[in-house]
Order: structure tokens, then C-alpha cells, then sequence
């Protein structure tokens, strides 16, 4: 019979995984992914109309590694001022030769950590080397995470924070231990910069591509819904466009379905060495995260909680 499942808590997990060891993992799924070895359906998601939200169900399968995992993923869209959170996740851990859960773990902290990663790994690709300014567009969990590890990775000259309310930008720069330029619009915290992310939980663009410097690149991070938008018609037509996943951004990502732009490549398809990286053209990384970025992490938690827990 198989040992019960472990639980492992949102503060074990933030003490176990650490940007330096995730993030080569995750360049590595990224590449697998885009070869086929990774078993992925495009996420299920089962809508929660009375809360404004929405189950999203995030199986993947590694063979090769034996990394059978499950992602439930709760995303709201909150009204201004709610203090319940926007995104719930946990994280399920599977045997694959017997079926058994191995391990429930938080969610939280994973997917804070594996999309900011993965947004660093596309600018790590696809950025001009000369970079120096990042704007960040929005102050949630998602702003935090990418401006740790974008700060982690990278020596920007200068970090822009863009919020609806100056009060929250400001908040924001206080939170953090480095310098942050808090910003009072978009345009003046996009204009000029190298990087710009957006982490906005908005349904109608923010970003508009008049205001965005030739050149730069744009990880897209929020609007994950087919109707949803961060990037206007202009910047998603002008811009070389990556993604994570073809098929889960051409169904689920509203930026690319609406603007009609063309998806260039996956950004394993640039690992694998098989489609360019233009960082000479302005570049956007659509992200939509996919269930392989948390199986990877689940796996790193788990192998580390065993080494921890196994000490006498
Ligand atoms: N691509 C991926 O892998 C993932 C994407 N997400 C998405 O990333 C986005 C941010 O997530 P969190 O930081 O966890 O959310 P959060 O709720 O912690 O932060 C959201 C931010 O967006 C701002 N915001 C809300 N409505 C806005 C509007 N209409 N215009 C401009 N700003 C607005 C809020 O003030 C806040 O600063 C969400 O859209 C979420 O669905 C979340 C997890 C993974
Ligand atoms: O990959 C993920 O966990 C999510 N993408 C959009 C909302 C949650």
C-alpha cells in the first residue's frame, strides 16, 4: 500500500525554493514542452459565474521523468478593494506507476515563483543585452514575484512601478528592499524602457504600443481569458510574438485571438534552438503558465522536502 500523501505548507514551500535552482529547471521544460515530450492538454476551466471567477484544471505528464502532476487553479476577478485573493492554487503530486498522490502542496508561492521565472527566461532570450530600464504595470502578487527574480537576474539601471492609484505604487516601492520609480501613468512608465511586464488583472488594454520604445520586450502576464486584454491591436501587430504554448495561447489568450496577431514561436522553440530569438525587434511573450512550469516546481519541492525531512 502506498504512504499516505504529504502536506506541505505555503511557508515550506517558500522555504524551499529558491529562483537559482528553479529557473534552469524550467528552462528545461520549457525546451521539452516544445519538443512533444511533455503530455499537456490545454488547461480545463469551469467557470464560477456567481463569484466572478473561474476553476482551472492544469493536469501535465512528463513520462520521461515520471512527473505526473495536477494544478487547481481558483482566478477571480476581484472588485477594487476586496481583500480576498485573486489567485488560489494548489498543487498535486502524483505516482504515476500506481496512481497515488505523492504530496498536496500550496500553490501560492509556485505560481508567484514559476511565471516570473518564466517571464525572466524570455527576457534572458529575447531582451536587447543593452537593457536598462524595466517598467513593471501593477502592484499585486504577480508584481512582487517578477520584480524578485527580474531584480535577481538582471542589473536594470532603473525599476518603474505603474498602479491605478499612486498610493499602491508607492506602497509597492516601500514593500521592496531596492529602488523603485513609482509611476503615476502608463505612458510615463513605459516610456524608454527596455522591459516592460504586465501583471494587471485588467480585461481592456493598459498598454498601448505608440508609447513602447522600439525594441523592447513585453512579457504579457495577466488576461488569460479569450476576451480579456492587456496589449492593444497596435503592439500585438508590430511586435514578434512568443508564447509558451501555440495551442494555449491561440485558445485561451485574448491578445492574441482578438488582435489577430500572429503567434511566431514558442519560447522553447528558441531553447531548442529551432525559431530565432528577434531581440533587434520588439518582442512580446504572451504568457498564459502551463501545468509542466508547476509539475517541475512541485517536483524540486518535493525532492527537497525529502532531503530535509530524511535527516536525522
Ligand atoms: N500567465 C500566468 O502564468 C499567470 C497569470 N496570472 C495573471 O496575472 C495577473 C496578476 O495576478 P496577481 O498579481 O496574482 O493578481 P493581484 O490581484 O495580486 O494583482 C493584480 C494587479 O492588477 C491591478 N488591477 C486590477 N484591475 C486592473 C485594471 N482594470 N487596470 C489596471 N490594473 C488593474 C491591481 O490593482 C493589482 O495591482 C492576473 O491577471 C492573473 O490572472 C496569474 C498567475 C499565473
Ligand atoms: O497558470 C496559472 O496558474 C494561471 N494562469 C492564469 C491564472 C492562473
Amino acid at each position: 500500500m502506498a504512504d499516505p500523501p504529504v502536506t506541505i505548507s505555503e511557508r515550506e514551500v517558500e522555504s524551499l525554493l529558491q529562483y537559482r535552482e528553479l529557473t534552469p529547471r524550467l528552462e528545461q521544460a520549457l525546451g521539452k514542452f516544445s519538443r512533444g515530450e511533455v503530455v499537456q492538454p490545454v488547461r480545463t476551466t469551469v467557470p464560477l459565474q456567481k463569484q466572478n471567477g473561474f476553476l482551472g484544471l492544469m493536469p501535465t505528464y512528463i513520462e520521461h521523468d515520471g512527473v505526473l502532476c495536477t494544478k487547481l487553479v481558483c482566478f477571480y476577478k476581484r472588485e477594487d478593494g476586496s481583500t480576498l485573493p485573486s489567485t488560489q492554487a494548489t498543487v498535486v503530486l502524483l505516482d504515476p506507476e500506481y496512481g497515488s498522490v505523492k504530496a498536496v502542496m500550496d500553490g501560492e508561492v509556485i505560481t508567484g515563483m514559476r511565471t516570473a521565472a518564466v517571464s525572466a527566461i524570455s527576457a534572458k532570450l529575447l531582451m536587447r543585452p543593452e537593457a536598462e530600464v524595466l517598467a513593471i504595470l501593477g502592484t499585486g502578487k504577480q508584481a512582487l514575484s517578477h520584480y524578485n527574480v527580474f531584480t535577481e537576474m538582471f542589473s536594470f539601471k532603473e525599476v518603474r512601478v505603474w498602479s491605478r492609484t499612486k498610493e499602491r505604487a508607492e506602497k509597492f516601492m516601500h514593500s521592496v528592499t531596492g529602488p523603485v520609480t513609482p509611476c503615476v501613468s502608463v505612458e510615463e512608465a513605459v516610456k524608454g524602457a527596455d522591459v516592460i511586464v504586465t501583471v494587471t488583472r485588467c480585461t481592456e488594454p493598459v498598454l498601448f504600443g505608440q508609447w513602447v520604445k522600439p525594441g523592447a520586450h513585453v512579457a504579457a502576464v495577466g488576461a488569460c481569458r479569450p476576451n480579456w486584454r492587456e496589449l492593444d491591436d497596435v503592439l500585438m501587430k508590430e511586435a514578434v510574438v512568443y508564447t509558451d504554448s501555440r495551442e494555449g495561447a491561440t485558445t485561451e489568450s485574448g491578445d492574441v485571438i482578438l488582435s489577430g496577431a500572429e503567434v511566431f514561436a514558442e519560447l522553447g522553440d528558441v531553447i531548442n534552438g529551432t525559431k530565432p530569438a528577434h531581440r533587434e525587434k520588439t518582442t512580446v511573450f504572451k504568457s498564459l503558465g502551463m501545468g509542466v512550469e508547476d509539475a517541475v516546481s512541485a517536483e524540486l519541492v518535493f525532492d527537497q522536502w525529502k532531503a530535509k525531512n530524511s535527516q536525522p
